[in-house]
């Protein structure tokens, strides 16, 4: 079976990059990405490249390449699941906030409207294929929904999860340690349309980095691997406390640990705590999912992941404040970095977003600098924590352009993303400007202890 037509439900920073690569490198396939925020995809149809709604290094180039050829945004879903013979979902799926599982099951309303809207509009067989995070067995759910209200139209129900990390999306949709594509392997249609998805990834990514298994191994796979990357993350942060008691250093233990080859040396950097859209929610399924079967061993196990790394966000911020002669009321902090980790302006979940409203519950004021992140994104992410009103946010936060302003007159300058500009800053003239004694703490082990020390720096790092 030869695809021509690709829909994607959900232009976000999944829907956004994986269809601009799958357009330059199959361009063959018309690809339309469609999205119900039409402001989003008035974005990614913006004339200049630089606009589009995903801050993703390479993303700009390939998106030139390919839209109006045969890459194409668009509102409207309905006629884009028409012309489809493959459909990709990928919507959000955050964890609920409301009801059953609330705070620790992801909420699958989208995905069912989708479900929902592909089997009113559809007039011939498609492929479904879940691009989403889902828990296991909710392909199950989708073809259900598919098969029940449909016009007769057979469904082919794939599970595809995507491993791309922001900052990195488009080396790592490129060059993919391995592609996963999960189906029904019992039958010939399960089995064609499982080839149809291998073919289309095979026009760049060699063949034996394509791996097809059963639906079930596919969608429990994507929630295994963030389990174990954000495992050995909090793994090295639960080390950075005990090497800041013992005069370890946690970055040597991580070399030394990190260099037996059985253990590995990625995913070992200590960190203010890991932030991001996925790891707490895709690691909060899995609890929910663990303890939905009774498997309440299994379900604390991984909860210890989360919790550890509360621990670490609420650790640094209650440093900052013991620090500063326990009281940070009145006094101003520079934040340098907003966005979760470097090369993206996405906050979901970001630890600064933590630190700061735990430093504003001591009075503090904060000044943000972030090289992507939007002002009124700031703001959003605050007000949606709900601690104080949305008045008192904007008066006790002042978001600025540059980092140097952040750092005037501040008390103290916490690094909490590890943007590369940060370790080029002119750290002299920052100390000149601030406060004495000017505190520096470093969320993200970025900068050199000895050079800051020799500045004046009374310098702060976790896990040193
Ligand atoms: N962000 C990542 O790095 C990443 C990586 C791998 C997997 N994932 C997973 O991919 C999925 C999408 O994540 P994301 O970060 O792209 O989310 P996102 O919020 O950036 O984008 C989702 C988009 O879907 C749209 N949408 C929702 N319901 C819709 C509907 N019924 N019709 C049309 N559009 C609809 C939203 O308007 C939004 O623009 C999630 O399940 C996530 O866990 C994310
Ligand atoms: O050694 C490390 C590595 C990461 N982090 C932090 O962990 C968070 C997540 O980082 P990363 O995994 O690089 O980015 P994500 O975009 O969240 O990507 C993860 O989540 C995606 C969504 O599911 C998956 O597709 C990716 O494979 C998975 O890496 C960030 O706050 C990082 O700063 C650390 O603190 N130390």
């Amino acid at each position: 079976m030869k695809i021509k037509n690709i829909c994607c439900i959900g232009a976000g920073y999944v829907g956004g990059p994986t269809m601009a690569v799958i357009a330059q490198k199959c361009p063959e396939i018309d690809v339309t990405v469609v999205d119900i925020n039409e402001k989003r995809i008035a974005a990614w149809n913006d004339e200049d490249v630089e606009n589009i709604p995903v801050y993703e290094p390479g993303l700009p180039e390939v998106v030139k390449e390919a839209r109006g050829k045969n890459l194409f945004f668009s509102t409207e879903v309905d006629a884009a699941i028409d012309k489809a013979d493959m459909i990709f979902i990928s919507v959000n799926t955050p964890t609920k906030t409301y009801g059953i599982g609330k705070g620790m099951a992801a909420d699958l309303k989208w995905i069912e409207l989708c479900a929902r809207q592909i089997a009113r509009v559809a007039k011939n067989d498609k492929i479904v294929v879940e691009k989403s995070t889902l828990p296991v067995r909710t392909a199950a759910a989708l073809k259900d929904i598919l098969d029940n209200t449909g016009n007769g139209v057979k469904y082919q129900i794939l599970s595809n999860p995507e491993f791309l990390a922001e900052g990195t999306a488009i080396q790592d949709l490129k060059k993919p340690d391995r592609v996963l594509i999960g189906g029904d392997v019992e039958t010939s249609e399960g089995k064609e349309a499982m080839e149809a998805l291998v073919n289309i990834y095979a026009s760049w990514v060699p063949r034996e980095n394509i791996l097809t298994t059963n639906v079930w191994s596919s969608e429990l796979s994507k929630l295994t691997a963030n389990a174990f990357l954000a495992q050995r993350v909090s793994s090295i942060n639960a080390m950075s406390e005990l090497c800041e008691k013992t005069g370890a250093d946690v970055n040597e233990v991580a070399k030394a640990v990190g260099m037996d080859s059985r253990i590995g040396a990625k995913f070992l950097k200590s960190s203010v705590g890991f932030g991001g859209s996925c790891f707490q929610k895709d690691i909060l399924n899995l609890v929910y999912i663990a303890k939905s079967f009774g498997l309440k061993e299994v379900a604390d196990y991984w909860e210890q992941v989360i919790i550890m790394n509360d621990h670490q966000k609420r650790r640094f911020a209650a440093n900052i404040v013991k620090t500063l002669y326990n009281t940070v009321s009145g006094k101003k902090i520079a934040v340098l970095g907003w966005a979760f980790k470097k090369d993206t302006n996405d906050t979901r979940e970001s630890a600064a977003i933590y630190v700061a409203d735990y430093l504003l519950n001591e009075h503090a004021e904060i000044v943000v600098y972030d090289p992507t992140v939007k002002e009124e994104q700031v703001y959003a992410d605050l007000d949606y924590l709900n601690t104080r009103s949305s008045e008192e946010n904007r008066s006790k936060v002042t978001v600025v352009k540059d980092a140097y302003v952040a750092c005037e007159e501040a008390h103290a300058v916490a690094v909490l993303t590890e943007w590369d500009e940060f370790k080029e800053l002119d750290w002299q003239t920052v100390y000149r400007n601030m406060l004495k004694p000017a505190f520096l703490f470093d969320g993200r082990r970025l900068l050199d202890r000895k050079t800051k020390e020799e500045v004046g720096f009374e310098y702060y790092a976790i896990g040193n």
